[in-house]
């Protein structure tokens, strides 16, 4: 082998190096490019990144050691090349272990307000369909890269669930309120075309290598600022918003618990999840 080739492959070698997240699932998968010191957080959990408590305590971990780790940035991905991520494992909450659903509920508000909070620049690279908590996930962000053809939002309500206050919150931290209020009560998911005129993502891209190279260009224009400087003001323009949430953690699961438990959240959920096992074996 010429020498020249050798050099190029350790380049390429050198350009992206994974790290673990200490607890060696593969659910999400972390790679910090050397060269730009950005790493992109990849989703992970065939078939569609559904975030049941495994995937959200993973999540957390790998966006706390990308911060440890003095990353310049985060790009959250999907390794699934046509969704996102389908939003809460539906399975956590139907007939429910409260022990378990206890711990899904506390990893979800904790893994929210990591991903809300990071200290370092966040962007989503949107290579698949982002629904209900995939959008939530997206929104967490601080910048929105999509690929056509794929679909966008929160739903709840066309199934009869109640949004919690923090998932409002991400809809009302990118969306203007009269389109947000409108959206949730419409049970709306949105096209690209229609995602990009209300600006609930920033920008189109025409692949997922694009949409990666697009975040990196949002996280790069940080690149002149100090980073505790842009943290701590990307912490006080949020902190209304997670005001409740680190207020009363406790009382907010306790509510959430509350009205998963009622029948009528069950009663629903199992004609949902009836429909949605019969259209995926069609
Ligand atoms: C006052 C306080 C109130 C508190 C209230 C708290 C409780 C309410 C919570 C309200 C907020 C809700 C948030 C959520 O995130 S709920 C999840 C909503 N997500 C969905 O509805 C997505 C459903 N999925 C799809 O539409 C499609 O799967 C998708 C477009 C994403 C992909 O389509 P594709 O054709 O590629 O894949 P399949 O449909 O064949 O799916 C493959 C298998 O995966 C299963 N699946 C899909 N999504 C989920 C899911 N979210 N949870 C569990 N399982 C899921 C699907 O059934 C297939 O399984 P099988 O192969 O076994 O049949």
């Amino acid at each position: 082998m010429l020498r020249s080739q050798t050099k190029l492959m350790d380049l390429g070698r050198r350009l992206c190096r994974s790290i673990g997240n200490n607890n060696g699932s593969n659910l999400t998968m972390v790679e910090v490019d050397d060269k730009t010191g950005i790493a992109t957080l990849t989703l992970n959990k065939p078939p569609v990144n559904s975030c049941n408590l495994e995937l959200l305590l993973d999540l957390n971990e790998s966006i706390k050691q990308i911060e440890r780790n003095g990353s310049r940035g985060l790009i959250l991905t999907s390794s699934n090349d046509k969704v996102f991520s389908s939003g809460l494992d539906l399975n956590e909450l139907h007939q429910p272990n409260q022990d378990r659903l206890i711990a899904f509920w506390r990893a979800l508000q904790d893994m929210w307000l990591s991903l809300f909070l990071s200290r370092v620049p966040t962007a989503a690279a949107i290579n698949g369909h982002a629904i209900a908590v995939g959008c939530v996930l997206a929104t967490a962000c601080e910048y929105r890269v999509m690929l056509p053809g794929f679909s966008i939002g929160i739903h709840a309500t066309k199934f009869g669930y109640v949004v919690p206050p923090f998932i409002l919150i991400s809809y009302l931290s990118v969306l203007p309120r009269y389109i947000a209020e409108r959206a949730l009560l419409q049970g709306k998911l949105f096209s690209i075309d229609e995602a990009l005129h209300v600006n609930l993502i920033d920008e189109v891209a025409d692949g997922k290598s694009d949409a990666i190279i697009k975040c990196a260009k949002f996280i790069g224009s940080f690149a002149k600022t100090q980073p505790d400087a842009r943290a701590l003001t990307k912490r006080q323009t949020r902190a209304q918003d997670v005001q409740l949430l680190i207020k009363d953690p406790e009382g907010q699961l306790r509510e959430s618990l509350e009205y998963i438990n009622t029948p009528f959240f069950q009663q629903g959920l199992e004609v949902y999840l009836a429909k949605l096992k019969s259209k995926s074996k069609e």
